[in-house]
């Protein structure tokens, strides 16, 4: 019998970001090994156009809950929506479910947050750093709570080359820029952004790290745990390999490439590649979650959910892989074959921006504006190119993290435990792993059908046929110029004529 899920078996447990990339994974697992539990109360915002309950339903008929519908047939009972926002005062959470949540939470699972690395610093303030504040201050009514698991970046301290297993202080105390925001405008956070986050290198990894120190500042008699992860990367081996749904981080990346957008990219090949599936985040996250709660460690325990120094991979590896699996499983309506670079050559990377990424780009809007068509491009391969540059940072550095927090906690999981709930990554093949990410890119978050991969082929040797055609093209007018200007040319050109006549 597995203690961990027997432990989430009658409990109420509370998620915020439930509907995110992880929070989905969080609860897909919980009601899969524990599906005796209480309720799970998720705080949702409307969206889109769409309820609380279409979003529910939205989450519990897609894929990912295909075996938590067979397990835990009354699935829609026990995840219970509660309409909240995160920006606003109490989370704009009704009385008498804010009652209902102060007397019956056992655990809480605190994945919400702005992950948007350019958001504002206003914005990724009151999300990541004043709603964790705002939720422990909720937290410290719940009578029944056993244990709070705050999920927060591995990356919060990336100013930092090797990081522990503590929380380090920033240099501005986060109570004083919560406090500094309500009176300041828009301009002057503006101003002081760059000089709050000093070596930090977006307010996201910096509103992390804040929300961190309000953690350790606010827990009080709290039982509290926090959780790093490294860059989540589609699931490994559960419930399926290779689930993934939004573009962030390596995702947009292997989309840009598969298509042919991405030809050339500014990062170190020998650098770490901490990725990190997002099925060993969340088994390590439950493991915390029973161990928060039954253990009751002395102080707050962080956990690095990290790979590099466990089982370590490269740029390099990861992009060779995810090449090589381009040529078995190609998406369809790419722009070009696929085929892209690293190099860490500043000249180059703006030499193959001019002429790899821009100008085909160009050609290619001149071409839809001949044909009667609206040019989109530049624009797209500009957005490209800006993500790029945000992402830059995180490839061409290698970060240490220790885990001694995690391997301790391994080794406290009992054999059974530690195969339900593995977040052990030295099991993890990098090559089969990245295999099913790219199939996992084109199944579920491009939603391309397998059935379409011989048309795909074809579109690909469409694409080199124009490709040499292009060149030979190209070669030709060239050379015509270089003989009607070189005698050298005409006589190379001439010698070549003889060699073959
Ligand atoms: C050789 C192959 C190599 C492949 C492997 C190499 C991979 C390297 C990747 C390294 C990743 C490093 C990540 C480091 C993560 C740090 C860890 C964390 O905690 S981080 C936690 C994780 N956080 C993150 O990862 C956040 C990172 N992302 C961001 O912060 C922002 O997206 C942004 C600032 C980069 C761009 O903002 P902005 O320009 O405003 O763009 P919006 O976002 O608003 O999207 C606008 C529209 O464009 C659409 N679309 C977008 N991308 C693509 C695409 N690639 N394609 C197609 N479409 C794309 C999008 O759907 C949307 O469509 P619609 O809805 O309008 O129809
Ligand atoms: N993905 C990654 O690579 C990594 C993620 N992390 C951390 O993991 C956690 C989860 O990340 P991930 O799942 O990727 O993020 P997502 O962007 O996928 O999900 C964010 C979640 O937060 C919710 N949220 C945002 N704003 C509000 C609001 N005002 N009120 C209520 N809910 C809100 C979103 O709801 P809605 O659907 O309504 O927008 C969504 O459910 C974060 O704390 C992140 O820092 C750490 C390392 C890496």
């Amino acid at each position: 019998m597995s203690m961990i899920a027997a432990f989430y078996g009658g409990k109420s447990i509370l998620i915020t970001g439930a509907t995110g990339f992880l929070g989905k994974v969080l609860i897909e697992k919980l009601c899969r090994t524990s599906p005796d539990l209480k309720v799970i109360y998720i705080l949702v915002r409307p969206k889109a156009g769409h309820t609380l309950q279409q979003r529910v339903s939205q989450i519990i008929n897609s894929k990912l809950f295909e075996k938590v519908r067979e397990v835990c047939p009354n699935v829609h009972e026990k995840i219970r929506a509660i309409s909240a926002d995160l920006n606003q005062n109490d989370f704009a959470i009704s009385k008498e479910d804010m009652q209902e949540l102060l007397s019956c939470t056992n655990i809480i699972f605190h994945c919400a947050a702005t992950v948007r690395f350019d958001d504002h610093l206003r914005h990724a303030v009151q999300l990541n750093v004043t709603a964790t504040q705002q939720l422990l201050f909720m937290a410290s009514q719940m009578p029944k709570l056993e244990a709070f698991i705050h999920i927060s970046t591995a990356f919060s301290n990336c100013n930092l080359k090797h990081i522990d297993e503590v929380i380090y202080p920033c240099s501005v105390e986060p109570k004083k820029i919560i406090d500094s925001m309500e009176w300041w405008d828009d301009a002057i956070v503006d101003e002081i952004a760059p000089k709050l986050m000093g070596d930090w290198p977006n307010t996201y990894t910096y509103t992390k790290a804040l929300g961190e120190m309000v953690v350790q500042q606010e827990s009080g008699n709290l039982n509290i745990a926090i959780i790093r992860p490294s860059i989540v990367g589609a699931t490994w081996q559960e419930p399926f390999p290779g689930w993934v749904d939004n573009l962030n981080g390596p995702n947009g990346m292997i989309v840009a490439a598969g298509r042919g957008f991405l030809r050339a990219i500014r990062a170190s090949p020998l650098a770490v590649a901490d990725l990190i599936p997002v099925d060993t985040v969340i088994n390590l996250t439950l493991a915390v979650g029973w161990y928060t709660a039954v253990h009751r460690p002395k102080s707050t325990l962080i956990y690095h959910c990290t790979s590099g120094n466990l089982n370590p991979c490269n740029w390099g590896k990861m992009g060779c892989q995810v090449l090589s699996t381009f040529e078995k499983i190609p998406f369809e309506k790419a722009f070009r074959r696929p085929h892209a670079d690293f190099t860490a050559n500043t000249i180059t990377v703006h030499y193959r921006n001019a002429v790899s990424h821009r100008a085909p780009a160009m050609i290619y809007d001149i071409y839809l504006w001949l044909t009667g068509r609206k040019p989109r491009m530049t624009k797209l391969m500009n957005r490209l190119l800006r993500t790029i540059s945000m992402l830059e940072y995180f490839i061409n550095r290698s970060w240490e993290w220790s885990t001694y927090n995690t391997e301790m906690l391994m080794s406290e999981l009992s054999p059974e435990d530690q195969r339900i709930f593995n977040f052990d990554v030295r099991q993890l093949n990098w090559l089969e792993y990245i295999e099913n990410y790219v199939l996992g890119v084109k199944k579920y978050l491009l939603k391309e059908d397998m059935a379409g991969i011989p048309e795909a082929k074809q579109h690909l040797r469409r694409l080199q046929n124009i490709y040499y055609l292009f060149n030979t093209v190209f070669f030709l007018i060239a050379w015509r110029l270089l003989i009607a200007r070189s005698q050298i040319a005409r006589n190379v050109w001439f010698f070549i004529r003889c060699i073959f006549a």
